[in-house]
C-alpha cells in the first residue's frame, strides 16, 4: 500500500488503471496497434539538433492541470497548442496523459497528428503494458521515473521502448536515482527540480546533479523554469535541453511566450 506521497498515490492508483486495461484491451491486440503505426520521430535527434540550430532544445509541455498548481489551462486544444509550440521553436513535445493533470491518452494522438514534432507520453509507467500502449498511441518517447521503479523494471521497460525505437527520458532526483539512471542504456537524463513526493521545486537540484552527469548523457533540465533569468540560470549550471509546462501553458498566448523564453535564453 501507499507510504503517502503523492508520487506513492499516483502509482497506486496507475497500477489499479493498468489491471483494468489490461483485461478491456488484452496485450495482444496492442502489440498490434504498435506494430501498425509508423516508425517513431526521433526525440533525442531532434533535440540535438535544435541544439545544434539555435543552442537550445525544448520539449514544451502540453499540460491542463497538475497536482501542485491545479487547474492551469482551462480552454485546452492539444492540437492547437501544439501548432503553437512548433511555430515558436520548440524540438519536441510533452503530453501529459494522467487523470491527476486532466490528461487522457487522446490528447497525446491530438497533439502529435497536428505537427511534425515529435511527442513524448508522460505519464507515471509502473508495469511493461504502458509501454507498448504507448507506442499503439503513437508515442516517439517514453518516460521511466527511477522513483518509481526497480532496477530490473527500469532495464526491462527501457528493453521494450528501445527495441520499439523509442527513446527513453530517465528522470531523476538526487544522486542516488542518478547512479540508478546511468546503470541504463538511454543517453536523456532528466533531471527533475520538482520533488514527486512533496511537490517542491528547487533550481538548485540541476546545479548539484549537472557536474555529476557524464559527457556521453545528455540533461535535459526539467520543471520550475518560469523566466528567462531561470532558463538563464540553468544553461549557466550546463542545460541546453529543457521540458518546460507550466509557465508557458498558463499564458494566454503560448506562442508568444515561448518566443519570449526562447529569446530571453539568447540573450
Ligand atoms: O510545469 P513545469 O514546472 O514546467 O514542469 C514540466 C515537467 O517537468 C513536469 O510536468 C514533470 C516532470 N516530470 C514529471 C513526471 C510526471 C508528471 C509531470 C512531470
Amino acid at each position: 500500500m501507499s507510504t503517502g506521497t503523492i508520487l506513492d498515490r499516483i502509482c497506486d492508483d496507475k497500477r489499479k488503471e493498468v489491471a483494468l486495461h489490461k483485461s478491456q484491451r488484452p496485450i495482444q491486440e496492442l502489440l498490434r496497434r504498435a506494430k501498425d503505426q509508423a516508425p517513431p520521430r526521433g526525440f533525442a535527434a531532434a533535440l540535438d539538433r535544435k541544439v545544434a540550430e539555435i543552442g537550445i532544445g525544448l520539449i514544451a509541455e502540453i499540460k491542463k492541470a497538475s497536482p501542485s498548481a491545479g487547474l492551469i489551462r482551462p480552454t485546452f486544444e492539444p492540437g492547437q497548442l501544439a501548432r503553437a509550440y512548433a511555430r515558436a521553436g520548440a524540438a519536441c513535445l510533452s503530453v501529459l496523459t494522467n487523470k491527476f493533470f486532466q490528461g487522457t491518452d487522446a490528447h497525446l494522438g491530438e497533439a502529435r497528428s497536428a505537427v511534425e514534432l515529435p511527442v513524448i507520453r508522460k505519464d507515471f509507467v509502473v508495469d511493461p503494458y504502458q509501454i507498448v500502449e504507448s507506442r499503439a498511441l503513437g508515442a516517439d518517447c517514453v518516460l521511466l521515473i527511477v522513483a518509481a521503479l526497480s532496477d530490473d523494471e527500469l532495464a526491462n521497460m527501457e528493453d521494450i521502448a528501445l527495441g520499439y525505437g523509442m527513446d527513453v527520458l530517465v528522470e531523476v532526483h538526487d544522486e542516488a536515482e542518478l547512479e540508478r539512471a546511468l546503470k541504463l542504456k538511454s543517453p536523456l537524463i532528466g533531471v527533475n527540480n520538482r520533488n514527486l513526493k512533496i511537490m517542491k521545486t528547487d533550481l538548485g537540484t540541476t546545479e548539484r546533479l549537472a557536474p555529476l552527469i557524464p559527457a556521453d548523457r545528455q540533461l535535459v533540465c526539467e520543471s520550475g523554469i518560469d523566466s528567462p533569468s531561470d532558463i538563464k540560470r540553468m544553461i549557466a549550471a550546463g542545460a541546453k535541453r529543457f521540458l518546460i509546462g507550466e509557465s508557458l501553458m498558463k499564458r494566454p498566448d503560448v506562442e508568444m511566450a515561448t518566443k519570449i523564453l526562447l529569446a530571453g535564453a539568447k540573450g
